[in-house]
Parts: structure tokens; sequence; C-alpha cells
């Protein structure tokens, strides 16, 4: 019968089988078949499936000692088998013959064996072998056909790829080759490299079968997933030749298959409010404040850059340079012969002739300064019989400072470095001859909302009605300049044709080149105005700079002034 026939020849070659297998234990045979290498003190088998068998001989000729088997696992690249995989190899010590053992060697771990050493370098590999790393180093030259033998491990997990390390790579790589051409052709041949240069690795009937099986059924799982088999030694070559571009058409074909990642679009619903967007809400962490605050030192920043790129006239830089206004040294000012230990030095006149001490005995300054009215409201006006000029401005930006120092009598009226000092409208008088006007501040001050908004309603009131009024001296800080309130004054005098005189303070608070940029830039702001009365004034109530100027400039409207 057929079968009967059948049966008995795969007896028949399995017994023969048994036979090599036997043989090659002994050491007698090297490298016979494609699954056996041996090195001179023990045998090794591989089996190559979804495991692959190693067996070493650890210790002597006789193989049979060394059998303890090690299970080495590694995951495949990401190009290779896609699953887990695996090996299995025998203990180098062979000390626990027969005994299965699993290792998992960590990196810059040793495995010894008697002879010989074998050290894992780096990665994942789990074993002596180091099948998927990239050194195995030996010790001792009895066991470099261990090493071989490790090489052709590695030539079969590598899929049939050679992989030979040490000096027996030119040989061992050109008996790669001629296998791996071999194996590429009709008849399918697995082979291990020996180690030995001019050793020649035989095909092994056994062997060949068990590889070719294993082979289709790489094959098969590649088929099935799409994939090339590949190991994870070669992955990395493999990336880069697929960067160069140098992949065959296979690869191409794979990479084809490989299903493309849809881009995932989010669409933002506009008519959508049941979830606010990032831009619509203040983040946690307050980024929105922050973005706020940020744009605002932005825009301070600009402001400031703008403000130092104004180019100030030649007039403004010879007064301010004249009454030596901005920020001086008090050595310098000594130096030039002004007595600094008086209020106001510079406006001592040390060395004015005594014709022009005259001029300023004779103005309207020179007379006592005298309160004689302060009014909460406009029903509280006293009646004008003297021609007013009147002293506006910001809370703090020394309107009553500036009274001290244009009559040089210090003290009479009330003075605070606390903004909201004066309250109502104070009248003074200069020996009948002008009547000086210190009006509340506004803007910030130490008061209630309601009472500054009333001193507000009370002085927009007395500049826009107050009959008598000659010129309203509009104080501004040189270092702050104009603000919303002081536009909102202009507006209001604009509107009741009230002469207003701009007058900068606290001069001797920022540099002379900053105070006609100031002066500059406040002026080509009211170029459109009519009211405004040039030129603009600049002072400093500390220093006595510009003060004088001022002085003859308000004097001439009492000269002038028939009440
Ligand atoms: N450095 C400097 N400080 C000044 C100058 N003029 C006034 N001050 C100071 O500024 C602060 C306010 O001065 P005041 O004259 O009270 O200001 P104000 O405008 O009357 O203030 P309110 O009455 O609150 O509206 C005081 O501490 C003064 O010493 C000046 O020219 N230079
Ligand atoms: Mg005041």
């Amino acid at each position: 019968m057929p079968s009967e026939a059948s049966l008995r020849l795969k007896l028949e070659k399995k017994a023969k089988l048994v036979g090599k297998t036997s043989r090659n234990s002994g050491g007698t045979k090297r490298n016979e078949g494609s699954f056996e290498a041996k090195n001179g003190n023990g045998g090794l088998i591989g089996k190559l499936k979804e495991r692959v068998r190693v067996k070493v001989g650890g210790n002597g000729n006789d193989g049979s000692t060394g059998k303890l088997k090690k299970r080495v696992k590694f995951k495949g690249g990401e190009e290779g088998f896609g699953e887990r995989r695996n090996v299995r190899t025998s203990d180098y010590s062979g000390r626990d013959g027969g005994r299965k053992k699993r290792i998992y060697s960590k990196e810059g771990e040793k495995l010894k064996t008697k002879d010989s050493e074998v050290v894992v370098e780096s990665g994942k590999v789990l074993n002596g072998i180091a099948i998927s790393k990239k050194k195995v180093s030996l010790k001792r030259g009895s066991d470099r056909k261990l090493k071989d033998e490790v090489a052709g491990m590695r030539s079969l997990t590598d899929g049939g790829r050679m992989w030979v390390r040490g000096k027996q790579r030119d040989n061992a790589g050109s008996e790669a080759k001629t296998l791996n051409r071999k194996a590429t052709g009709k008849k399918e041949s697995v082979v291990l490299a020996t180690g030995k240069p001019k050793g020649k690795a035989k095909e092994d009937d056994y062997g060949s079968a068990l590889l070719k099986k294993n082979r289709e059924k790489k094959s098969e799982l590649s088929k099935e997933k799409g994939l090339k088999i590949m190991s994870p030694l070669s992955s990395g070559k493999k990336k880069a030749k697929d960067k160069a571009g140098l992949e065959g058409e296979d690869d191409a074909e794979t990479q084809d298959k490989k299903p493309k990642k849809k881009k995932r679009i989010i669409k933002i619903d506009p008519n959508d409010i049941s979830n606010k967007r990032l831009d619509d809400a203040i983040g946690i962490d307050g980024s929105k404040e922050v973005k706020k605050k940020e744009c605002e030192k932005e825009h301070q920043m600009s402001k400031n850059a703008q403000f130092r790129a104004i180019q100030p006239t030649p007039e403004i830089l010879s007064f301010v340079e004249q009454n030596l206004l901005g920020r001086r040294r008090l050595i310098d000012l000594k130096r030039a012969g002004y007595n600094i230990e008086l209020s106001a030095p510079l406006d001592n006149i040390p060395f004015s002739s005594s014709p022009e001490r005259e001029r300023i005995e004779e103005n309207a300054f020179r007379n006592k300064l005298e309160f004689f009215a302060a009014a909460k409201a406009s029903s509280s006006f006293p009646a004008h019989n003297l021609p007013e000029i009147a002293f506006a401005g910001r809370s703090n930006v020394g309107k009553s400072s500036l009274l001290n120092a244009l009559t040089r009598q210090w003290g009479v009226v009330r003075t605070s470095d606390k903004p909201g000092l004066t309250q109502t409208i104070n009248f003074f008088q200069l020996a009948k001859k002008l009547c000086l006007v210190d009006l509340p501040g506004y803007g910030f001050a130490y008061a209630k909302e309601e009472v500054k908004e009333a001193w507000e309603e009370l002085v927009k009131e007395y500049v826009s009605t107050r009959v008598g009024l000659k010129r309203v001296c509009l104080l501004i800080d040189t270092k702050w300049g104009m603000k919303a309130r002081d536009y909102e004054l202009i507006e209001l005098m604009e509107r009741s044709k009230t002469k207003y005189q701009i007058v900068l303070t606290k001069t001797d608070t920022v540099f002379p080149i900053d105070v006609a940029r100031r002066a500059t830039q406040i002026e080509e702001s009211l170029l459109q105005n009519k009211s405004v009365v040039q030129p603009l004034m600049m002072v400093s109530s500390k220093s006595g700079a510009g003060i004088r100027s001022l002085r003859t400039v308000l004097a001439n409207i009492a000269r002038f002034v028939k009440v």
C-alpha cells in the first residue's frame, strides 16, 4: 500500500536524522548542516521556528554535558516579525546540564562560562547571545568559535541574513554572500557562519527542511501582515535606507500598503456657545491677564520710545538752558554762585545788578500775599474786583507750592506731599493789584469719590463762568505729561474761551532734554487750540528755575489790566 510505503520512508528518514544528531553532539563534525555548529569544545544546535534553540557544549569535548538551555526573549523590530519570538540558547557555563534556566541579562552584564565570557553591551538583549544587539565580545582564544556560533545564530535570527563579526568577517562574509545568493534562488538554503575561514557550510537535509519551513512560515506571516520580515538589527539600517530613498520595489509596495493616517480636522462651530474657547476665557494661570499686562507694557514702552524720539525746537532748548531747567547737581549750582541754602536758589538772582532787582521788586509779586476767601461752592465766590490768575491742575502737581515760589513767601499757602490737601477754592491777593486763586486738584486724591467729583464740578464752574478771570495757569507735571482730565479741562476752557497757559512743574525731577521734549510734545498737541496762551512755561518751585520768567509774564497781566 502506498500509505505503508510512505510511513516506512518517513521512519527511515527519522532514523537517519537521529544518527546525524548523535554524531554532531559528539563534536566530531563541524558545522555540518544549517542548524548545527560546533566549536572545538562542544556542539551547537539551533532551531529556528517560532523558537530558536541553541545548544552549546560548555566544557570538554562532550557536547552533552552542556545542555542547560536559556530562553531569550526579544520583541521584533518595527519592521520585524511583529510578534514576540523566543530564542533558546544553552547556558555557556554548562554546569547545570540539562536544566532549563531563564536569564534576563542587563546592559553591561557579563555572562561567564568556564572558558568564555559574553558581555552584553546595551539594549534590551536578554541573553549573552545578544542576537538583536550591537556587540558580543568573547574572551579567550579557544572560544573564538563560540563567537562564530553566535554570529551564526544572528544569521539565523536575521531571517537568512549573515551577520559575522571579528576577524572572520571577510571570509565568513563571502560565505554569507554565497549562501544568501543561494537562498534567493529556487533552492533555498540556510547557512551558519562557521567562523572558520576555510571551512564551508554545508547543507543538511533536515536543517534545510526546517529552515525552508521556517521561511515559508515567515513569508506567510509577512504576506498576512503586509510587512517585510526584518530583524531588529537591520531595522536601523532599513530606516537609513528609507531616508536615502534607496528602497527597493518590494519595500515601496510595502509602504504603499501601509494605511495612511487621516488628519483630524477640528472644526469650530461659531454658533456653539456650550464651550468657551481658550481665547474667550481667562486661563487658569491668569494667562489673559498676563497677556493684557504685557500689551500694556508694550504700549507703555512704545510711548516712551515715541517720547524719546521727540526733537525739541531750538527755542525751547535755549530756554531750558538759559533758565537752568531740568535736573541739576546742587554742587554745580553752588559753583555758579547760587545760595543753595535758600528755597528755590535759582530765583535768588545773586549776580543781578540793582536795576534788575528793582524791576522785580516793582512788580505785583513783591507785595505781601494775603488769603482772603475760600469757596466750596460757586455761591461763595468773592466779588471780582481784581484781575484773577488761577492755578489749576491735577492733585499734587505743585499748585500751592508755585504760589509760594512766585511770591517767595513760603508757608502762606499750605502744601503737602499728600494729594488732595487743597479742597476749596482759595483766593489770595497781592496788595489790591492781583488776585491769585489756588484751585483744588483733580484726578487721584485721598478723598471720597463724591467729594472729588464735587471739587471737579466746582473747578469747571469756576474756570468757565468766573468773571474777572484773566488767565488759568494749567500746571502739568513734567515727568508725566498731559492726562485725560487735563484735556477735559482744556476742552472746557476752549468752549468757554477762558485764556489758559500751560506751566510745566517739577522740572528738577527730569533731565533738561526731557523738559524740552515734554514742552515740545505739549505745544504740538495744542497747536489747534485757540484759547491757549504762548509761550509754554517751565518751572521748578524747588530749585526756582523758570520762576522769574513766569513771574514776569504774570505781572504783565496785572500791569495792563484795568479793573
Ligand atoms: N521736586 C519738586 N517737588 C515739588 C515741586 N513743587 C511742589 N513739589 C512737591 O509736591 C508736593 C505737592 O505740592 P503741592 O503744592 O501741595 O501740590 P498741589 O498741587 O497744591 O496739591 P493739592 O493741593 O493736593 O492739589 C509737595 O510735597 C511739594 O514739596 C517742584 O517744583 N519740585
Ligand atoms: Mg494745593
